[in-house]
């Protein structure tokens, strides 16, 4: 999934049009949906699945509305913010059912938090086990915990993992990183993959890259 953090629809067509058939999903956050909103969701989802990255995170009420505006979007993928509780995510899941195509998922532990390492693995398995028994699909974790919750919430139950970077690329504001070839051999379904491909040279070779170390794990 590449992240398409970038500001207005102009760029996000023209990285979706050089990205092409390397990647499957776009996901789609904050800046972005602020910008320009359901139009360019509907333009990005003509051609890939589109991840909704808006981390909703309310009271109940106003969440599972919130999630229901999502499906009626047609997104392929929302998420919630695990942080806001049980009933929360409980609301979240029975709006969702409404829309059986749609993945709902919950950010567990950010991969920019600075929580100790160890405690991030504890945060984020209890957070997904929350989500699991709530109802919903899966977690957005990083890939140093997508092992462990794959192992107690099931085969079935989705990561997604952002935090990822290779080579001697720059951390950023992530801390808890893999690369490519970590993240599958750490359990991971989807990775999440923004500015190491948006702001490279060559966006459509770095996406390549990442492919190519994903798929040379895949064969081990
Ligand atoms: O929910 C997310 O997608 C998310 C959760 C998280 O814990 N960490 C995280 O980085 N993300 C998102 O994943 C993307 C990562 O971007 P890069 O750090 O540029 O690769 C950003 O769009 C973040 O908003």
């Amino acid at each position: 999934m590449v992240a398409l953090d970038v500001p207005d629809a102009g760029q996000a067509l023209a990285l979706r049009d050089q990205l092409g058939d390397t990647v499957g999903w776009f996901k789609i956050g904050l800046r972005l949906f602020v910008a320009e909103g359901p139009q360019l969701v509907a333009a990005i989802g003509a051609t890939h699945k589109v991840f909704l990255d808006l981390k909703f995170h309310d009271i109940p009420n106003t969440v599972a509305e919130a999630i229901e505006s999502a499906g009626r979007l047609g997104v392929d993928m929302v998420n919630v913010h695990a942080g806001g509780g049980v009933e929360m995510l409980a609301a979240a899941a029975k709006a969702a059912e409404a829309f059986p195509d749609m993945l709902l998922i919950a950010v567990t532990v950010l991969t920019s938090d600075s929580m100790p390492k160890e405690q991030a693995a504890v945060v984020a398995l209890e957070r997904a086990q929350m989500a699991r028994d709530a109802g919903l699909d899966g977690v957005v974790c990083s890939v140093h915990e997508a092992a462990a919750i794959k192992h107690a919430c099931g085969p079935h139950f989705i990561t997604v993992t952002p935090g990822i970077r290779w080579g001697d690329q720059d951390l950023q504001d992530q801390k808890r990183v893999a690369d490519p070839a970590g993240a599958i051999r750490g359990g991971s379904d989807y990775l999440v993959v923004g500015r190491p491909i948006i702001k490279a040279a060559d966006p459509r070779a770095a996406a390549l890259e990442a492919q190519s170390m994903m798929h040379s794990a895949l064969c081990l």
